[in-house]
């Protein structure tokens, strides 16, 4: 297989010149009826086909949110098929956010979905579930690792019933979390400028300073905006780890929504706030 650039090469890159925000594609029926589409494919596409055109020049990772589209059975994949392939051609990354996880046979029928670059769902990058073992993710981060592409795995999630799993405590210690991201530190050890397997660790969750977020990977944050952090949190909370963060807002850009220009000012606003607070003074 012909392999682009490692992932973590790209993101870095993409990161430096455009910033680090990510915007999510999350067309909740709430948003549709808010901007007016009906909640059908056709109100599906208007509205993913907006979020692309406003945001794939110039945000450098976009996040659809496979669940969205799913919802509408094989015309919604078509959708995300399209939007997917337009956001690429327009120069953004394209992280899938299909969280996938399971025994390491199916799981590599998942990379293949999402990670082959002859996929028709082809993307820079895919979020997992290593609730099944980090070792079933294998066959991901194998494929991940020869078509250019990563992953980011679901270490310490936003959502507040997440730390019941990722806070339990291992007979060394050590808890699930912090496992975690022990292992994507060994996948991204001696990669320059950034190793291609992220974490995603929530914005929303306070000080972090016990754990170790140094994995010389990308560490996805979502949480921002409708979930109550601030960008201002971003240093709190990641500490030294902040300049490799990719915070991810999805509601509270879209909201701004259908209007292209107010949901490009709504962008830049949080682009910008965030490059005040990871900025080193
Ligand atoms: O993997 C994710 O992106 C994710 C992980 C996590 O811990 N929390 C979380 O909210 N997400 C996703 O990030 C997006 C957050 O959306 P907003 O709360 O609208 O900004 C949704 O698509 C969630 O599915």
């Amino acid at each position: 297989m012909s392999a682009l650039e490692p992932f973590g090469t790209r993101l870095r890159r993409a990161m430096d010149e455009r910033g680090p925000l990510c915007v999510g594609i999350d067309p909740h029926a709430s948003l549709l009826a808010e901007w007016g589409l009906n909640d059908d494919v056709a109100g599906l596409e208007r509205f993913s086909r907006t979020v692309v055109e406003a945001m794939a020049d110039r945000v450098a990772v976009l996040k659809p949110q496979s669940a969205f589209f799913e919802r509408f059975g094989s015309r919604g994949v078509a959708v995300l098929e399209r939007s997917v392939a337009e956001a690429r051609a327009a120069g953004a990354l394209v992280v899938m956010d299909a969280k996938r996880g399971d025994i390491g046979s199916t799981m590599a029928a998942y990379a293949e979905s999402f990670l082959h670059k002859d996929s028709p769902l082809f993307s820079d990058a895919l979020t997992v579930s290593p609730y099944l073992g980090y070792g079933s993710l294998s066959p991901a981060v194998a494929l991940a690792r020869e078509s250019g592409t990563g992953l980011f795995v679901l270490a310490l999630t936003s959502n507040p019933e997440g730390g019941e799993v990722q806070h339990a405590v291992r007979m060394d210690g050590r808890n699930v979390g912090a496992t975690m991201l022990a292992h994507l530190a060994a996948e991204n050890v001696g990669e320059e400028p950034l190793g291609s397997f992220g974490a995603v660790v929530g914005a929303t969750l306070g000080d972090l300073s016990t754990y170790d977020l140094d994995i010389n990977g990308p560490l996805l944050a979502p949480g921002i905006g409708a979930q109550g952090a601030t960008p201002s949190d971003l240093r709190r909370v990641f500490g030294a780890a902040v300049g490799n963060v990719v915070p991810n807002v999805s509601r509270g850009v879209l909201r701004h929504g259908p209007d292209v220009v107010a949901l490009r000012e709504a962008a830049s606003r949080f682009a910008e706030e965030i490059r005040k607070a990871v900025t080193v003074d």
